[in-house]
């Protein structure tokens, strides 16, 4: 009798192919196939289906065999099943004790990262035009500037050794040297013995580093300090370039400008526009250097008061994003030989819904341009960005973007929400004017100004709903002495330089860590020490305390209690000493994922595409 292997193995089976490879295999027959074929078989001997006992015997020996086989088979699987199953199991495991074992900050960072890969997509900030053309400079605006001789033959140990005795960190390609005194950096006497009259005597490291490279044709990433004297970082360079061009030859009507500053709010125009005229004056006091003619160029003012100006030759354009807009759509002028942007407040200008207007100006340029980006705090994202859109350009940086000013004293206090205004007088004791207060909301900064106009502080008022005239009026009044308090909203809180600001009081915290940077930063200016108080309570949110208790942390400040107690996810990567600040707003009390600027950002961005859904937006 055939055994049942063999006759297995030679049954054809239509399902499976016997592998060359694999000797050994059996195809698997069910045993009713195997039955029906047997069947057939004794059929085909002529046996009728009345079997006699014994095949009938040998058939149910079979049978049973078979059965056992695929019993065993089928627990073979199974077996095979749950060994699979628990292999996976364990990867999963596995996987599960590697990520418990990742501390909740490695989790974080694995976060973090992957929002800013997803961020990084970004468009480069250059013009619509040569994004279009595919126009891409790859070297710097040549500058007919060099550094005198005797500082060209220094070392680049040299001027590392200078560099780090003034805290500058530099990055980039051929960096200029730093020159440590004015008058090597061949600056025209007349300006020299004016801004000595200002006792502006030596650079600060900001002027030190930044203003050889600007002078080089360099484009910069300029971050230093609040207060630490950038405006003439980049004032400078300008104003020399403006003045080769005029002695190469002079413009005429019609022409220019060289180059243009472009300031996020009127004020800070204001007040850049002011101190190039009077350093333009200062250099063509004597009569041995020309002219320079600057143009301010900003939202509520009328453009005709300055016809004098633009019936010139035109050096200089200090401007807001959509009065410069406007302008150049006009013809006013034009950027045909236009060389030299620069950005203060870069980070804001590009971050706050500015971005296009920038590309927009960009695209005006005809030529390639030196592109210059200065600010107190520029978070990692924006310096990325900024970085990929320059050309081969230098970033200097004196002490953490976004750091606070190191000559503020910062005070924070727990004040209840209904006890602040009757604190708020007290807290005016404090010092002697001038003083500023600042409040996020509009409605409060009226409020205040009125509460402290009944208790007889003499106090103006501005914020972004008031007036051209009411808001030139309180800059000026309070500017020269005539008013002790000004209560703001952001509107003054980004580079606007008052005399010797004594107090700064944060009536409420702004939710972003960068803007109470700037805030605090009024006071403390050129090497002057300054207060600021800062009231927190309830409504403050976690994030911004968290962010409050590191930047206090890291300027040496006293951290109150009540910021000491908050429960602190970030703890135990401070204490590693591995703490980064927020790449998209500086912030080091918290990661991108939970960023409150980012969040902003977000619901801004969906609010404009609903209106645009909506086919509203004008
Ligand atoms: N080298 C210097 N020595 C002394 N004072 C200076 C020097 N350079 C500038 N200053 C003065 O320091 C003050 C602050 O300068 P500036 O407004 O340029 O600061 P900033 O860095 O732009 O600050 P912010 O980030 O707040 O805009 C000004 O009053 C300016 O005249």
């Amino acid at each position: 009798m055939e055994s049942t292997k063999r006759r297995r193995a030679r049954s054809p089976s239509p399902i499976y192919k016997l592998d060359d490879a694999d000797d050994s295999y059996e195809p698997y027959i069910p045993v009713a196939q195997r039955r029906q074929e047997k069947l057939a078989k004794l059929s085909t001997l002529g046996v009728n289906s009345e079997k006699n006992s014994a095949t009938k015997l040998q058939e149910d020996l079979d049978d049973r065999e078979d059965e056992q086989r695929e019993e065993e088979t089928r627990r073979e699987r199974a077996r095979k099943e749950r060994t699979l199953l628990l292999e996976a199991q364990e990867v999963h495991l596995k996987k599960a004790a590697e990520d418990s074992k990742k501390t909740a900050d490695e989790k974080a960072q694995e976060v973090d990262a992957e929002i800013l890969e997803a961020l990084k997509s970004r468009r480069k900030l250059a013009s619509d035009m040569e994004l279009a053309k595919g126009i891409q400079y790859t070297e710097p605006l040549q500058s007919s500037w060099r550094p005198p001789w005797y500082i060209r033959e220094r070392t680049p140990y040299q001027h590392q050794k200078l560099r780090d005795k003034y805290h500058i960190l530099v990055e980039g390609e051929d960096i200029p040297p730093p020159i440590e005194h004015f008058a090597d950096m061949k600056i025209p006497e007349p300006i020299l013995e004016y801004l000595r009259s200002k006792r502006i005597v030596s650079p600060t490291p900001i002027q030190l580093q930044g203003i050889p490279v600007a002078f080089s044709g360099r484009d910069i990433i300029g971050i230093a300090f609040t207060g630490s004297g950038k405006t003439l970082a980049f004032c400078l360079p300008l104003i020399m370039m403006a003045l080769e061009e005029e002695m190469k030859l002079p413009l005429v009507r019609g022409e220019g400008p060289v180059g243009i500053i472009l300031c996020p709010s009127r004020e800070l125009a204001t007040q850049t526009y002011d101190n190039v005229v009077t350093w333009c004056a200062s250099l063509a006091k004597d009569g041995k250097y020309p002219q320079l003619n600057a143009l301010l160029c900003i939202g509520g003012i009328s453009m005709n008061d300055q016809s004098h100006v633009l019936n010139k030759g035109l050096h200089i354009v200090i401007a807001t994003p959509g009065r410069l807009i406007d302008m150049l759509e006009k013809k006013r002028f034009t950027f045909n030989n236009c060389k030299y942007l620069c950005m203060d407040e870069a980070d804001r200008m590009i971050d706050l819904g500015f971005e296009d207007d920038v590309r927009n100006i960009m695209s005006f340029f005809k030529n390639q341009r030196q592109t210059l980006l200065f600010s107190a705090t520029m978070p990692e994202k924006i310096q990325d960005f900024a970085q990929d859109s320059l050309i081969k350009p230098v970033l200097v940086n004196v002490g953490r973007a976004g750091a606070a000013n190191l000559d503020v004293l910062q005070v924070v206090e727990y004040v209840k929400q209904e006890a602040k205004m009757v604190y708020l007088l007290e807290c005016l004791q404090k010092t002697p004017p001038p003083v500023i207060i600042f409040s996020e909301n509009k409605n409060e900064v009226d409020d205040i100004q009125e509460y402290l106009l009944l208790k007889g502080v003499e106090a103006v008022a501005i914020h972004g709903s008031k007036t051209q005239e009411e808001r030139q009026y309180a800059i000026k009044s309070f500017k020269s002495g005539a008013k002790d308090v000004m209560v703001a909203s952001g509107v003054a809180s980004k580079g606007l330089d008052f005399n010797e600001i004594q107090h700064v009081i944060i009536f409420s915290m702004p939710k972003e860590i960068e803007d109470y940077v700037h805030q605090i930063g009024r006071t403390g200016r050129s090497g002057k020490t300054g207060i600021a108080t800062t009231f927190v309570n309830m409504n403050t949110p976690e994030q911004t305390l968290l962010d409050l208790k590191y930047l206090l942390m890291e300027a040496g400040q006293k951290v109150p209690p009540f910021l000491s107690t908050i429960d602190d996810p970030r703890a135990a990567q401070a204490q590693r000493g591995s703490l980064t600040g927020c790449p998209v707003c500086g912030g080091l009390g918290h990661g991108i994922s939970n960023c409150p600027k980012l969040e902003d950002a977000q619901r801004r961005q969906m609010a404009s595409h609903r209106t645009a859904d909506e086919g509203g937006g004008y």
